[in-house]
């Protein structure tokens, strides 16, 4: 675990993200919101990574007073390959001012016809998700996870894991 007094900087106000870093390393994160660099909606995993990247090092730069800096990006992709299908998943990247980590979420298949209605550009996947579940800020609270499972994992759920693999390298001696 992560003394008390380590400080993490989350790139985001997002609530669903806040509450995965809590449930993650036992610390209230300062929120800070900065720019990912990349789309409002990414639709590949190398697009999503790097706005993870960009969000932590971003944030660790304006908040300087953290030990950490946190960057959590939601994004799509299809694979081509095995299953001709879209899939959503949550990437964190973690950067202390000398070294990098990233930790993937699950990856979870999203029905086909919301991935190609995303690839047509001009909406969000939350505004998709907040049609279909009748709410407002589906992306702040349980999620296409949440709505998909009935409940059963969320996107702090999927955020949580997402966030614990890329701080371990920093809490664990075995990477010392
Ligand atoms: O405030 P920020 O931190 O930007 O959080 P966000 O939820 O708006 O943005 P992300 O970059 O993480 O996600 C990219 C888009 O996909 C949406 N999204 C990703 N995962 C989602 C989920 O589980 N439920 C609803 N929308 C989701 C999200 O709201 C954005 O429209």
């Amino acid at each position: 675990m992560l003394a008390k007094e380590f400080i993490i900087a989350l790139g985001t106000h997002n609530q669903a993200k806040r509450a995965a870093v809590v449930l993650a390393s036992g610390i209230e994160p300062i929120c800070h919101a900065v720019p990912s660099g990349v789309a409002d909606q990414p639709l590949s995993e190398n697009e999503t990574i790097i706005g993870a990247i960009n969000r932590a090092k971003h944030v660790l730069a304006a908040e300087p007073q953290a030990d950490i800096g946190l960057g959590l990006e939601g994004g799509l992709t299809y694979d081509e390959t095995h299953t001709q299908q879209w899939y959503l998943f949550s990437v964190c990247a973690a950067w202390d001012g000398k070294q990098l980590f990233v930790g993937k979420g699950l990856y979870f298949p999203i029905p086909n016809p919301i991935g190609e209605k995303l690839q047509q550009g001009g909406i969000e996947l939350r505004h998709i998700i907040d049609e279909l579940s009748s709410t407002v800020g589906s992306n702040h609270k349980d999620g296409a996870y949440g709505l998909f499972t009935e409940g059963r994992i969320t996107r702090s759920d999927v955020f949580r894991d997402a966030v614990i693999a890329a701080l371990t390298p920093f809490q664990s001696s075995f990477y010392k």
